[in-house]
């Protein structure tokens, strides 16, 4: 799916800004609202959550539908183009209506979704938009919710009699199977785009390099008639390759490699009748060979991140001023890489990696898909073609970023209790996301904590990526003990012959906590917790890479483990430095992005 953009053939207008908005009652309909003015409407900023918009206990915990509307008007001199209403994303469900008719429904709260408009818009004319917006998380959504049980990380003693006649008597809740906050509504861009009558449809590059030369396989989709022309551009806008019809090869001698660190971008200008599109793109490799992640060629060694996308006052939403103060932090630390935990993030921070040559594992929002061993996940929740849906969705937006290096199918799942049922499922997502990627890049699933004995899932991955928490779920403050079992559990996948890298590990720091001896929760701790066990890492030469849990504190929803939210950052929430930045800053810097370990 094509990023909407503005040049001398296309027009885009931003819908940001502030809308109506109101949240519905259980019993109130959206569709009551698709033709009418909202009443007792009140102000919301887009984009955004809306959660933390209003400080009202209903904005935090609502569950169910919420209503945003806002008058709409084509330009004059658009009259004639092809017009379409693009949602950069709305979590989790969504329904919009043009001056009371359905125009679209979407469900997947992290991936765009558009629709034509060109017979449903007068040029001149104001139209009412009508979004409704739902955020509830269940057994049929991803991620996953936790319908009536106990909140993640909760201390219900189950089987009291008080306890459990409180939870049939409350209100309904919308608890998530999952550790950060439900953020909720149109998070990413609106916007109403224009193009030719006959325009372009999709564009996919496929950089390859032969004896030191790039052969960068294209296909053009359109929609209409017309010839085809790509001239591609290098960043001194000189040509360097061209090409005409909807597929071929692009050939370009002694190209200018995309590194991690070093990035260098070429433009594939797509001429297509009245219709124009510039798609950047970087020439690079990426193939897993032995227990090497090779990019260029070159064993790539991962320092970095899980993140989230998570802000005071934005919520989930897109703010690009703080995507540019994160990747610049992610260059003063010394990281080269993040993993966008535990959904697909906003195109544009995909886009800023590309230009920053920051190194990405893209993740569908496959999270929460565990029972806690009591229940087959596999069997008990109906996500499996949801799951597969978000997939494809996730693989087709992304395709062409140089950043984008490794496909996650998800975090966390069981894999232990339902070893069979879980290898099953899995591997079905692994075949099919190989086989929709075009440039087939290396594909793994995020494993937790887990008898990593049984889990016959996780070894048959591309690359082993593992959250470990030894020293804090696992033997709590016992860093003897946790670099032990951790130089153990390597000591097994030693022999499974795969690349492995930690993705998550972390203890919960509250900045400003401190202590001669380090114990959990002091900024003493977390840095001691990293830098004994990543000396056990160091002896591993299969051991490819380390990504610390998390980037920045982040929100999650109330629970006696969470003190405002998850502490385990290496930064604050307002991205101020706790004492393990600057562990990690001199770690990292210490040594290159590339290296032979064996
Ligand atoms: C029993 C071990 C469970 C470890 C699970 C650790 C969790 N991984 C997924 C992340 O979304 C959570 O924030 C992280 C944590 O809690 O900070």
């Amino acid at each position: 799916m094509l990023y909407p953009q503005e040049n001398g053939a296309r027009g885009r207008l931003e819908l940001s800004g502030v809308w109506n908005f109101r949240l519905l009652a259980s019993e109130e309909s959206p569709e009551a609202w698709r033709d009418k003015p909202l009443q007792a409407a009140e102000p919301i900023a887009v984009p955004a959550s809306y959660n933390d918009q209003k400080d009202l206990a209903a904005y935090r915990s609502h569950c169910g539908w919420a209503v945003y509307q806002r008058s709409i008007c084509v330009p004059a001199f658009w009259q004639g183009q092809r017009l379409v209403l693009r949602f950069g994303a709305a979590a989790h469900a969504a329904k919009v209506w043009l001056d009371g008719r359905l125009l679209c429904e979407h469900r997947g709260g992290f991936l765009p979704f558009e629709a034509e408009v060109t017979d449903r818009l007068t040029c001149g004319r104001p139209a009412l938009l009508t979004v409704a917006v739902n955020n509830r998380v269940d057994s049929t959504t991803l991620p996953v919710g936790n319908e009536g049980g106990t909140a993640f990380f909760g201390s219900d003693n189950p089987g009291i009699p008080s306890v459990e006649a409180a939870k049939a008597h409350r209100a309904e809740q919308n608890l998530p199977n999952f550790d950060f906050f439900n953020y909720a509504g149109l998070h990413r861009p609106v916007v109403l785009y224009s193009t030719p009558p006959a325009y372009i449809s999709d564009v996919t590059l496929v950089p390859e390099l032969r004896d030191g030369q790039a052969e960068v396989a294209y296909r053009v989709a359109t929609v209409g008639t017309g010839s085809i022309e790509v001239t591609v551009l290098d960043e001194q806008g000189k040509t360097v390759a061209q090409a005409q019809g909807a597929e071929g090869t692009l050939h370009i001698m002694q190209p200018h490699l995309w590194w991690p660190g070093k990035a260098y971008l070429y433009t594939a200008c797509i001429r297509f009748g009245e219709d124009r599109y510039e798609q950047t793109f970087g020439v690079r490799t990426v193939q897993v060979d032995g227990t090497r992640f090779l990019i260029n060629g070159k064993p790539f060694y991962w320092k970095g991140f899980g993140k989230h996308e998570d802000s005071a006052f934005h919520g989930r939403g897109l703010d690009e001023c703080l995507n540019v103060k994160d990747v610049n932090l992610l260059h003063w630390i010394g990281a080269n890489s993040f993993r966008t935990s535990h959904y697909p993030y906003a195109e544009e921070m995909y886009a800023l990696c590309d230009r920053e040559g920051i190194v990405v594992i893209d993740e569908t929002p496959a999270v929460g898909i565990g029972m806690g061993g009591g229940q087959n996940p596999y069997t008990h929740l109906q996500i499996a073609e949801h799951h597969r849906e978000m997939l494809q969705q996730m693989i087709a937006r992304d395709k062409n970023h140089p950043c984008v290096v490794l496909w996650s199918l998800g975090n966390e799942p069981d894999t232990e209790h339902f070893p069979e049922a879980a290898r099953a499922y899995w591997t079905q997502l692994y075949d099919l996301a190989h086989s929709c990627d075009p440039q087939n890049r290396p594909v793994t699933m995020v494993c937790c904590q887990n008898h990593y004995e049984k889990d016959l899932t996780t070894r048959t991955m591309d690359v082993v990526c593992l959250n470990r928490y030894y020293g804090w779920y696992n033997l709590p403050g016992d860093l003897d003990a946790a670099c032990y079992a951790l130089d153990m559990e390597m000591q097994f996948w030693a022999k499974q012959g795969k690349p492995v890298m930690l993705t998550e590990y972390g203890a919960d720091t509250m900045a400003g906590l401190h202590g001669v001896v380090p114990e959990m929760f002091t900024e003493e701790f977390q840095v001691e917790f990293y830098r004994r066990q990543n000396a056990v890492l160091d002896r591993f030469p299969f051991v490819i890479g380390e990504q610390a849990w998390n980037f920045a504190d982040f929100a999650t929803i109330q629970g006696p483990m969470r003190v405002g939210g998850n502490r385990k950052g290496i930064f604050t929430r307002d991205r101020r430095p706790k004492m393990a930045a600057y562990y990690f800053r001199e770690r990292w810097h210490s040594f290159p992005d590339f290296f032979d370990k064996s």
